[in-house]
């Protein structure tokens, strides 16, 4: 069979594989990309952009509702048809035409199908005809195919056909009585959208609402949830599920309790997309998560990267952190990472080094869309605890600030500030309450850029903003 020889292939054109696509361009190397589906990946279609859409304009309602004058001006509810199509939009209907566009401009070339490797730097593609293509890379492979939505062992589920997270995206009605399997981001994002659209929304929260936050924001995100009628079971799991002929869903928990709904979201985590990516071909096991050293080489059992280091994998698929903005990181390091072995050029892959993606480690930033929003970057207090820092931890009634007073009547949120008590710089930093997530980059800047506590207090908050709320974890820290 013929085949085609690029610098590079990059398998899964999400937004992860595209930036890396781009970027080995950029650097003068070419590229082919492979995509199963819609170049854009989940993001763009069933995840970040659709859901945020689904969220925004609640966000918006509650907001005039908090302030006197504007609270006036608002009569009614959420116009659903509205936001649907608004959502529609924002995922451009379901069509890749736009991002298929940008990739010819970028010049990489695209190849639709399902990419598998056969052997060390070769990929063949098929698709939906059956027909295959061969492609080689000359330098390297790099497996950006993302993950899916984990449906669990519980009996019943599958069969009773169940929402995930993309039929939650792309709703096209708003279900009488919405069930959700789950406490997390996807779950707590979606129990608040449909409640403010007008869903009954029940939520199985085994492990708790946001378990992995800051205790606060579980506690602040539920009592939100339950005030807008949402009912937050927590510790309740589902045993087994079964569908009616008529639709409804009933779910029995382990207590034997049984709960009905219209629909059933799972929001129980996610699971690696590399099924069918030719793994097995190579010695490694499909339906795996990936490993990777801090270049994003893939590495065996040994620890070692595969053969002489030609395969990479970012993103998702790697564990690391399940983000888009993140994997985009990931992506700006690998694809710079590549180019620059390509060329014998020195890689930089120490600690903060260009083809390195340090901050993965303990500097990701997060918002997750709630009422109120949660906004974090770094370790929680328990985490840095975990970890073995010595700490101190700095709290803040967000709604005692000034300008969160200002922004909204009855403003209600919190501030925590993790402090490495060796090194007097902040290594965890949360947020909740309404629109604090445009706040979030400042601490990301100190949390990535180390910056000392004493120099912080040179960095004066604009009055009044919730900002200032820096200004008031400095004071109680103490100079
Ligand atoms: C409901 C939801 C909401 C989210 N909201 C946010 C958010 O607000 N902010 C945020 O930062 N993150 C969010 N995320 C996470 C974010 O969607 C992912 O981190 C991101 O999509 C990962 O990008 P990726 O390119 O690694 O993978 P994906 O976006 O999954 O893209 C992988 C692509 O590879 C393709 N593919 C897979 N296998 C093959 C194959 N063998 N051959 C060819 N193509 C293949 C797939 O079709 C897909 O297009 C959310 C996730 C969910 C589920
Ligand atoms: N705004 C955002 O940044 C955003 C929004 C949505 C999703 N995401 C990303 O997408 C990924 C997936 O989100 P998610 O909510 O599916 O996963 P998650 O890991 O955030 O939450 C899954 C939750 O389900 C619980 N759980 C696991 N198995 C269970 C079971 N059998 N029964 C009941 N509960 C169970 C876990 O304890 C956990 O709390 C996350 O890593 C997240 O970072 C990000």
């Amino acid at each position: 069979m013929e085949t085609t020889m690029y610098d590079v292939v990059v398998i899964g054109a999400g937004p992860v594989g595209e930036n890396i696509a781009d970027r080995i361009v950029q650097g003068g190397l070419s590229a082919a990309i492979v995509e199963r589906e819609l170049v854009g990946g989940e993001c763009s279609y069933w995840a970040c952009m659709p859901t945020k859409a689904l969220l925004r304009s609640g966000t918006a309602l509650r907001a005039a509702r908090r302030v006197p004058g504007a609270r006036e001006a608002v009569t009614g509810d959420l116009d659903v048809a509205a936001v649907l199509r608004r959502r529609d939009s924002f995922a451009s209907n379901w069509k890749d035409d736009g991002q298929v566009s940008w990739l010819g401009q970028a010049g990489i070339s695209l190849y639709r199908g399902q990419g598998r490797i056969s052997s060390a730097r070769a990929v063949e593609v098929t698709g939906e005809d059956g027909a295959t293509v061969s492609l080689t890379a000359r330098h390297a492979v790099v497996i950006a195919t993302g993950s899916g939505a984990l449906v669990p062992d519980i009996a019943g589920l599958r069969e009773s056909a169940p929402w995930t997270s993309r039929e939650a995206a792309a709703a096209t009605a708003v279900p009488g009585r919405l069930a959700i399997i789950g406490g997390g981001v996807v779950a707590s994002e979606m129990a608040t959208a449909f409640t403010g659209l007008g869903a009954s929304v029940t939520m199985l929260a085994r492990d708790g609402v946001l378990p992995m936050a800051e205790p606060f924001a579980g506690e602040l995100v539920t009592g939100s949830l339950q005030d807008a009628g949402v009912s937050v079971r927590l510790g309740a799991e589902a045993a087994s599920v079964k569908r009616d002929e008529d639709g409804t869903v009933h779910i029995t928990l382990t207590d034997g309790e049984t709960i009905e709904a219209d629909e059933l979201l799972v929001a129980v985590g996610r699971t690696p997309n590399t099924q069918n990516v030719g793994l097995d071909a190579i010695g490694l096991t499909p339906g795996a998560w990936l490993v990777v050293d801090d270049t994003l080489r893939v590495v065996g059992e040994e620890g070692t990267p595969i053969g002489d280091g030609w395969l990479y994998a970012a993103g998702d698929v790697n564990r690391r952190v399940l983000l888009t903005h993140q994997g985009k990181y990931q992506a700006r390091a690998v694809g710079d990472a590549i180019v620059a072995r390509a060329k014998g050029e020195a890689v930089e892959d120490g600690r903060w080094g260009r083809h390195a993606a340090t901050a993965d480690e303990r500097a990701v930033p997060q918002v997750i869309f709630t009422e109120p929003e949660i906004a974090s970057v770094g370790l929680t207090a328990a985490a840095a605890a975990a970890a073995g820092l010595r700490t101190r931890v700095v709290d803040q009634d967000l709604g005692a600030v000034a300008g969160s007073a200002l922004h909204a009547d009855g403003y209600r949120g919190h501030a925590r500030m993790v402090v490495d008590e060796d090194r007097k710089v902040i290594v965890g930093f949360t947020l909740a309450g309404p629109d604090v997530a445009e706040l979030l980059h400042a601490a990301t800047i100190a949390v990535v850029g180390e910056v000392p506590l004493d120099r912080l207090w040179h960095a004066v908050p604009a009055y009044p903003t919730i900002s200032e709320v820096w200004l008031r974890l400095l004071e109680t820290y103490g100079r």
